[in-house]
């Protein structure tokens, strides 16, 4: 049975909409309350309802064979599997943004808040610009309203979060959208089944 980590949240139901129409649908899948485990013996399937961010460690470490994940996670995580499919889903943009009306004082180290502290450090040494990390886990909008950082790193979609806390753009610098990943010793043993499931993927994607 082919193990599948799939990303609770804002993810969830799409990935799991595309993978029903790939035919690899699940009974019981749209039930769920708070089982984290959905099997179809039928499909050779199993579903695990994982954390966004902890997708590709369920893979790297082969817990799961396959999984889906946004890119963005990749990048910070440097997971060490195959990306087999651009899904063209959960599109968004890696961006840098500040309050609006900031100015940037290019002899003062940038206080930077953000999830991503590896995609930061290796886009600001792309610069050579020294800058000083805070580590937050959500509403990273709010650490340069109250002064906290000058500015974030973080995810685009619709921009609204950026408007609606008088924030703005200074520069989109990534392009993020959900990966199929596996794990490289299943891709290696479980390749039929695999490749079967990313053919009938790809004819999904959008
Ligand atoms: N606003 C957005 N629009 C489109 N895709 C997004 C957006 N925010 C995040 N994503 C993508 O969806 C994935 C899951 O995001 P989600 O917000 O559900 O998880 P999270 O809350 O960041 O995860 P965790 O709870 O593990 O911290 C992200 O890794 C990213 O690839
Ligand atoms: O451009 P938008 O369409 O407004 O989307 C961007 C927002 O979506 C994500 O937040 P999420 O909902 O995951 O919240 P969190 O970061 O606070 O967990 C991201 O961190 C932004 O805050």
């Amino acid at each position: 049975m082919l193990n599948i980590a799939l990303p609770k949240g804002r993810l969830g139901d799409k990935v799991y909409d595309m993978l029903a129409a790939a035919g690899y649908d699940c009974p019981g899948y749209y039930e769920q309350n708070r089982k984290l485990v959905f099997e179809s013996p039928e499909k050779n399937v199993r579903y695990l309802l994982v954390k966004p961010s902890d997708v590709a460690i369920y893979v790297e470490h082969h817990a799961a064979d396959v999984g889906i994940v946004g890119k963005d996670i990749l990048l910070e995580q440097g997971s060490d599997v195959y990306e087999l499919l651009d899904l063209n889903i959960g599109k968004c943009r890696m961006a840098v943004a500040a309050p609006e009306g900031y100015v940037e004082d290019k002899n003062r180290t940038l206080r930077v808040a953000t999830k991503y502290v590896n995609i930061t450090k290796e886009f600001y040494a792309g610069r050579n610009r020294e800058i000083d990390i805070i580590k937050l886990n959500g509403s990273i909008e709010l650490a340069p309203l109250l002064g906290l950082t000058d500015v974030i790193v973080d995810i685009v979609e619709t921009g609204s979060t950026l408007r609606e806390n008088h924030l703005k753009v200074i520069e989109e610098f990534r392009n993020i959208s959900a990966r199929f990943i596996a794990n490289k010793t299943s891709f290696k043993f479980e390749n039929a089944i695999i490749s079967d499931m990313m053919t009938k993927l790809r004819e999904q994607i959008k």
